[in-house]
């Protein structure tokens, strides 16, 4: 029981480890000390069971004190047996039962000299103690994992439970079930030991098994009394720092937000401050509502805002101050010049770097979150190397950002992999070095790759390159499925479970959108087309090409079932953010789709739990049509957008769409009543027999045949 009082002490949060062990035990044991003096056995037995009421009493006091932080207030009364606030309450009540039994000895050893009070004290010593599991296993069960146990207690591997638990976490963020490791280091390690010994006793995990990390654990980690490191950082003969105290982040938006909120969570030690030249978007950062919508997000900026997480406008002061800064600024596709339409526009990327060697009167290591082309690293370095003070010096490494929006706190908080380019001479290793350290404070080092400036930046864009692939490929696919009669989702499960393929990013649907997929892969085609590599930039441009014949196909067969023309009918749209769990519409396909069914002249009421109206009005009168915003009705209420509708048309794939009330929603429609499923989210079966026309892509109408 020592490391499990360790344990509690240091996280302070008794977990999952229950009070009633220390009931069982006191109790026990003191019925065993009555049963020596009616049958007195060995005086060591005695002594262990006077040490292990000293023990358990310790044990309890520490918990009763925590838990009293961490919940809610309860009185003393049966109904909270053993969970009051006050250590005096519990010795209240053992008092009372020592003077319970104590009478019945001493009646027993006095007067009746009955055997059997005497073997029924020892029995009861007995019994009790052996429900000892029966609390713990309880709320284990309840938790599905041995939270509370001391990894000592069960003798775990704690590297290899580290492991599996980032295994299984990465798991359901890709099932999309949002996973917060909200819980501090030393509190997670208590929830490692639970897998582990789930694995020891031989039971297979289930995928949806519940990884015990309570979204709201209490006191933040990482103390508010923990001081912010005034002096410093250590240097290495290269004159960079290797141990960061204080990180600058430029630009406060989708990724720089979160990510350095996720450092700061991570790294009480280090000072975070997050810059934007966006006064609005610093303001709601500091004050709230947070500007960008992510589950999760708010928890963690909550616990470390004004702790060691800043966010202001004073950028200069800001880069003055860090040894490291990220710059997390846009990258949008050029609008005009050489390269419209395609290459990324690199002037927030210039402009960010001229605003780092103005103000840097120390050595800096530079970090380009942002995802960049190819060999912009060595743009960075000669603007810097032109411009910077004498005796100043700077290093470059590329750590693109890999997070998806809607998951980006587990994404963050533990990654497939962190990737670090940066120059091979020595002072650029210190640099890699100081980096990997950070990462390391969460992410375990093996999943830290450090590679060379060139390929780091390459494979950013890669990598959204080979991920749009897939959506594309099942795409293409779900055309031919609705022209043979094959299901998409049965063929992506066949395909997917080839462990060489494997089941993720294989959901058709009405096509990708976001701001990185469309962007990137031009990027790339560019990047090709400029180094004379015509067949692979042509390679490359399919995969876009095809996502934007996925969405006009999409509604093709809207307008065709429509009977040919939608022309003042009126259609709601459910979703219009690029995905579930986020408010951002950057390149949504639901922009899309309003687009063309507007051109044909349709009446649209829109709904979307997240996004604001204020973002749609503004995507769609981007659009310029000669009708404006009038043909659009905006919602906040799912029924209301559906009443009297021809046709429902899904493009995001917001859970609340799965469990809508069809029914109420069909008797409110005009008939016949359609349903595109753009997601793939919706039952057909049950949609059709409440009386709905229903079409999904890559799904044809079931196969009709005499024979049931
Ligand atoms: N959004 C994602 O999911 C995601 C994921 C991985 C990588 N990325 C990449 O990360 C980069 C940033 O993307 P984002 O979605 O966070 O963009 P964003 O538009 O949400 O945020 C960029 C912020 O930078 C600020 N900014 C621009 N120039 C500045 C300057 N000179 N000084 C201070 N602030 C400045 C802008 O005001 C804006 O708030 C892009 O290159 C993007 O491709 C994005
Ligand atoms: O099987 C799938 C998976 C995704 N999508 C769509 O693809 C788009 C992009 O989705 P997702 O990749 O989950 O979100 P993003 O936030 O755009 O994240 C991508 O782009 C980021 C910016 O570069 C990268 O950091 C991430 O790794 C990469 O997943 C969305 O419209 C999804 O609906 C599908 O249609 N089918």
């Amino acid at each position: 029981y020592i490391p499990q009082y360790m344990n509690i002490r240091t996280s302070q949060d008794p977990g999952g480890f229950s009070p009633l062990v220390c009931f069982i035990l006191i109790s026990a044991n003191i019925l065993r000390v009555f049963f020596w003096f009616l049958k007195g056995f060995e005086l060591t037995l005695l002594c262990q069971s006077v040490m292990m009421i000293a023990a358990q009493l310790v044990l309890l006091e520490l918990i009763v004190r925590v838990q009293l932080k961490n919940r809610p207030s309860k009185r003393f009364a049966m109904e909270n047996f053993w969970q009051w606030d006050y250590f005096g309450e519990y010795l209240a009540f053992l008092g009372l039962f020592v003077f319970s039994i104590a009478t019945v000895t001493i009646l027993n050893k006095l007067i009746f000299g009955s055997v059997w009070i005497t073997e029924a004290v020892g029995g009861l010593a007995l019994m009790i103690e052996s429900t000892l599991a029966m609390p713990q296993f309880y709320s284990n069960w309840k938790a599905k994992a041995t939270g509370g146990l001391s990894s000592q207690l069960i003798d775990v591997d704690e590297e290899e439970a580290l492991e599996e638990l980032y295994v299984m976490t990465r798991r359901r963020a890709t099932m999309d079930e949002h996973v917060l490791l909200a819980k501090p280091p030393e509190a997670a390690k208590n929830t490692l030991a639970g897998i582990s010994l789930t694995n020891k006793i031989k039971v297979k995990l289930k995928p949806d098994l519940e990884v015990a990390v309570p979204q709201n654990i209490g006191p933040p980690y990482g103390s508010l009394e923990m001081p912010i490191p005034t002096n410093a950082a250590e240097s290495t003969s290269n004159g960079f720092p290797t141990h960061i105290t204080k990180v600058c982040c430029i630009g406060a938006g989708y990724v720089g937000g979160p990510t350095c909120a996720v450092i700061a969570d991570r790294c009480p030690h280090i000072k975070v401050t997050i810059v934007d030249i966006s006064v609005e978007r610093i303001r709601l950062w500091n004050e709230g509502p947070l500007p960008i919508y992510e589950p999760g997000l708010e928890e963690v900026v909550g616990r470390c805002r004004g702790r060691n997480l800043f966010f202001t406008t004073d950028v200069t002061r800001a880069i003055e101050e860090a040894e490291l800064i990220f710059v997390s600024v846009n990258t949008p596709t050029k609008t005009s010049g050489l390269g419209a339409g395609m290459a990324a526009d690199l002037k927030y990327i210039e402009a960010a770097t001229r605003m780092i060697v103005d103000a840097s009167t120390s050595n800096k290591i530079i970090v380009e979150k942002s995802t960049v082309p190819c060999r912009t690293a060595q743009s960075i370095l000669t603007i810097l190397e032109n411009n910077c003070r004498p005796n100043v010096c700077f290093q470059v490494l590329s750590n693109p950002e890999f997070l998806a929006e809607g998951t980006a706190i587990a994404d963050l908080q533990a990654p497939d992999r962190i990737l670090i380019g940066g120059m091979n001479s020595p002072a650029g290793k210190d640099a890699q070095e100081a980096l990997v350290k950070i990462y390391s404070n969460w992410v375990p080092r093996k999943r830290i790759i450090t590679t060379n400036l060139w390929s780091s930046e390459l494979s950013k864009l890669a990598a959204n390159a080979m991920l749009a692939q897939r959506i594309s490929s099942v795409n293409a696919l779900s055309a031919l499925c609705e022209a043979t009669g094959a299901d998409i989702d049965e063929v992506a499960t066949a395909v997917g479970w080839d462990t060489r393929i494997g089941p993720n990013f294989l959901k058709a649907g009405v096509g990708f959108g976001g701001s990185c997929f469309h962007k990137d892969i031009l990027n790339l085609v560019y990047l090709c087309e400029s180094l004379n590599l015509p067949e692979v930039a042509h390679y490359w441009k399919q995969v876009v090409d095809l996502n934007e014949y996925q969405k006009t196909r999409f509604v093709r067969k809207i307008i065709s079932n429509l009977f040919h023309t939608v022309s003042n009918k009126r259609i709601a749209i459910l979703g219009f953010a690029f995905k579930k769990n986020t408010g951002d519409t950057r390149e949504t396909p639901a922009l899309t789709v309003v687009d063309c069914l507007l051109a044909e002249d349709a009446q649209l009421s829109i709904y979307d739990p997240v996004v604001s109206h204020e973002q749609m009005l503004e995507d769609i009168s981007s659009l310029r049509r000669p009708n404006g915003t009038s043909n659009i009705t905006l919602n906040t209420d799912v029924y209301e957008a559906c009443k009297e509708a021809d046709a429902l048309v899904v493009c995001t794939e917001w859970d609340q769409f799965k469990t809508l009330d069809y029914k109420r929603i069909y008797q409110s429609m005009r008939k016949p009543a359609f349903i595109f499923d753009g997601r793939l989210i919706l039952d057909p079966i049950e949609l059709r027999q409440i009386g709905f026309s229903v079409e999904i892509i890559g799904k044809s109408q079931p196969i009709t045949s005499a024979w049931k």
